[in-house]
C-alpha cells in the first residue's frame, strides 16, 4: 500500500471561545496554516494513487475557500480550531478524494499540529 502527500499553505483570520487567554482570543487575529493530505492507495495502471495534478487542482480549489479568509464565517468550520478545520477539509475532500488517510493541518510558527485519520470504524 501507498501513501501520496501534498501539503498547502494558507492564512486566515478568527476568533476563539477559550478558558485561558480569553480576551486576545476573542479579538480577531490570523495565523499561517499548513495543510498536509495523505491518499492511501495502490498504484493504478499508469502507476499513480493519484495524478498530483488532479490532486493539486482539488487542494487548490480548497484552499481558496480557506486563504484569506475570516474562518467564522464559514459555518461548516464551527469553532476554527486546528481539530475543525481538519475535519472541514477532510469533508470537503472525501468526494474528490475517497482513499483520503490522513488530513493534518498545522501552525508552525507555534509548533502545534493536528492530524485526523478518519471516523472510528
Ligand atoms: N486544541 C486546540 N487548542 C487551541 C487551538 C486549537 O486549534 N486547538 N487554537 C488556539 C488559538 O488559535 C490561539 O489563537 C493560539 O493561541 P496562542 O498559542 O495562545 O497564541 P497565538 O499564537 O495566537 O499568539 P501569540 O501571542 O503570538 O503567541 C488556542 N488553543
Ligand atoms: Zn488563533
Amino acid at each position: 500500500m501507498f501513501e501520496l502527500t501534498k501539503d498547502f499553505r494558507f492564512e486566515a483570520a478568527h476568533t476563539l471561545d477559550r478558558r485561558i487567554d480569553a480576551e486576545p482570543s476573542r479579538r480577531i487575529h490570523g495565523h499561517s496554516y499548513r495543510a498536509e493530505v495523505s491518499l492511501r492507495g495502490a498504484p493504478d495502471s499508469h502507476g499513480m494513487v493519484m495524478d498530483f495534478g488532479l490532486f493539486g487542482a482539488e487542494l487548490a480549489r480548497l484552499r481558496d475557500r480557506l486563504d484569506h479568509r475570516f474562518l467564522d464565517d464559514i459555518e461548516t468550520i464551527g469553532p476554527a480550531t486546528l481539530e475543525n478545520l481538519c475535519l472541514f477539509i477532510w469533508r470537503s475532500l472525501a468526494p474528490a478524494c475517497p482513499n483520503l488517510a490522513r488530513v493534518a493541518v498545522f501552525r508552525d510558527s507555534e509548533g502545534e499540529s493536528c492530524a485526523y485519520t478518519g471516523p472510528e470504524t
